[in-house]
């Protein structure tokens, strides 16, 4: 399988040099040059595979250039830390289907593909005898499940950037907690997308790139998504099997990485009917879906802070799909985006959208009442972010199934989910004692270049 660029401008590459690019060097987002198809009889050998088996069969199509026997072992071993034996399960409440995908060390579904992309880079450095220096942005979680990743792996450095006071206190404590020595957090006084912006820039500075052996754990990370792709077909199988309506699966959306995997797993031949984009009031990609108006905003602070985003890094992926697989239109499109902070759509493109996604926004009073009601009726409690892909599955999905991907625990917001409920959520064993740790953290303004000096100075 080789790897080619949204942009267009770079030579096809294969799965472990995709990997270590991260950014593609023309400055798009690299994807597979062709998405497999899934034939219904494979499919449906696939419907009892244990997750670590289905992970192995999903991942192999993609990343052909590493031997099978290496690949399952690092696809068996990501999935050890995780406390359920299902990885992501599915349970139902309330007659919503719910898949769980925040059974790893750090509580969120970042965890699912991280794990695998730590032990993924240990291994290819180990082949090359190099030395990288990871360089990512969070909102909240990927952060931390990006340095429990990698802590204390040898030849990884790993530099991460989170918006300052915008983050819940336990994301920031998990984070800022890690005192290994290849751990560097850095509180950016800014937005998470200003954090996105400078490791974009750092990454597209070639010079700098090659000189400290970048490394991206963001979802520009093609390997991100393709492990992410695994628990859309773990949930169809589980849910199919009990119900014959359409399946649509709610998502709740901020960088569009997830939602891109469900997109992935529906062109590779997963029944999927709908992909519901859910969003908090941090709305573009809605207002883009429901009156295809792509224009910026500025980021409002609310209880599902890891959605504070505004320009989500993934919707390049799928433009390239929409536009044709045409990079001329996608680069052309960046380009007047870059000028005016708005995109235009043609209706015939348009409708094309909406034959894939729906969308709706969730306000902040809709999630704590979605948590208080779930609560009262069910006694499961969701995340504030799960709340929203959950509000928008009960207002949008009247014809059908919904599953709502819970992309969190609720722990991780707890004052939310006592503003909501009246109660704080029992903290699970991995938390216990992160209020009183030790931290480490380098608070600095938005500056590329402060930044990227800082990095220079640790990198190793
Ligand atoms: C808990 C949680 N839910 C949902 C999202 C949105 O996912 P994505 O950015 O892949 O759209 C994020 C962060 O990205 C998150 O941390
Ligand atoms: N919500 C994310 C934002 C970064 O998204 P990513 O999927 O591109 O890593 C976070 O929690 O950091």
């Amino acid at each position: 399988m080789k790897y080619i660029s949204t942009r267009g401008n770079i030579q096809p590459v294969g799965f472990k040099e995709a990997v270590m690019m991260g950014l593609a060097t023309d400055g798009g987002l690299l994807l597979p040059e062709r998405i497999p198809a899934i034939d219904a009889a494979t499919l449906s050998s696939w419907r009892q595979l244990p997750y670590r088996e289905l992970a192995f069969r999903i991942i192999s199509l993609f990343a052909d250039d590493i031997p099978a026997n290496d690949l399952k072992r690092l696809i068996d071993s990501s999935y050890d830390s995780f406390d359920h034996k299902e990885i992501t399960p599915v349970v139902k409440e309330n007659g919503v289907y719910i898949a769980e995908l925040f059974h790893g060390p750090t509580l969120a579904f970042k965890d699912v593909a991280l794990q695998f992309l730590g032990n993924l880079f240990e291994y290819l450095l180990k082949e090359s005898g190099q030395k990288m220096n990871i360089v990512g942005a969070t909102s909240g979680d990927t952060g931390s499940a990006a340095i429990y990743g990698v802590r204390g792996k040898e030849n990884i450095n790993i530099f991460i950037l989170h918006p300052h006071g915008k983050t819940s206190p336990i994301q920031a404590r998990q984070m800022t907690t890690v005192l290994d020595a290849n751990v560097h957090n850095i509180a950016v006084k800014g937005t998470f997308d200003d954090c996105q912006n400078i490791v974009k820039e750092l990454f597209n500075d070639l010079t700098f790139k090659e000189k400290y052996a970048l490394g991206a754990v963001n979802s520009i990370n093609w390997a991100r998504v393709l492990a992410q792709v695994v628990y859309y077909f773990y949930a169809w199988f589980r849910v199919s099997d009990e119900v014959d309506s359409p399946i649509t699966f709610s998502v709740p959306t901020g960088n569009f990485g997830d939602i891109f995997a469900g997109f992935v797993a529906k062109r590779m031949g997963l029944p999927i009917d709908k992909l519901l984009l859910a969003t908090n009031e941090n709305n573009i990609l809605t207002r883009f879906i429901n009156e295809g108006d792509y224009s910026i905003g500025s980021v409002v602070q609310t209880v599902s802070p890891s959605m504070d985003i505004q320009v989500a890094s993934n919707f390049e992926r799928y433009l390239y799909y929409l536009f044709d697989e045409n990079p001329a239109r996608v680069r052309d499109i960046f380009t007047r985006f870059a000028a005016t902070g708005r995109m235009d759509f043609t209706d015939e493109e348009m409708r094309t959208v909406r034959r894939e996604f729906a969308s709706r926004s969730v306000n902040e009073q809709e999630t704590l009442d979605t948590i208080a009601a779930f609560h009262q009726e069910t006694g499961y409690l969701l995340d504030p972010h799960t709340a929203v892909g959950v509000k928008a599955a009960l207002a949008c999905v009247t014809d059908g199934t919904a599953v709502c991907l819970a992309t969190a625990h609720p722990a991780k917001f707890g004052e939310a989910v006592e503003k909501a409920t009246g109660t704080a959520p029992p903290f699970p064993a991995c938390l216990a004692g992160i209020e009183q740790l030790p931290t480490r953290c380098e608070i600095m303004e938005a500056n590329r270049t402060a930044i990227e000096k800082f990095i220079a100075e640790k990198a190793r």
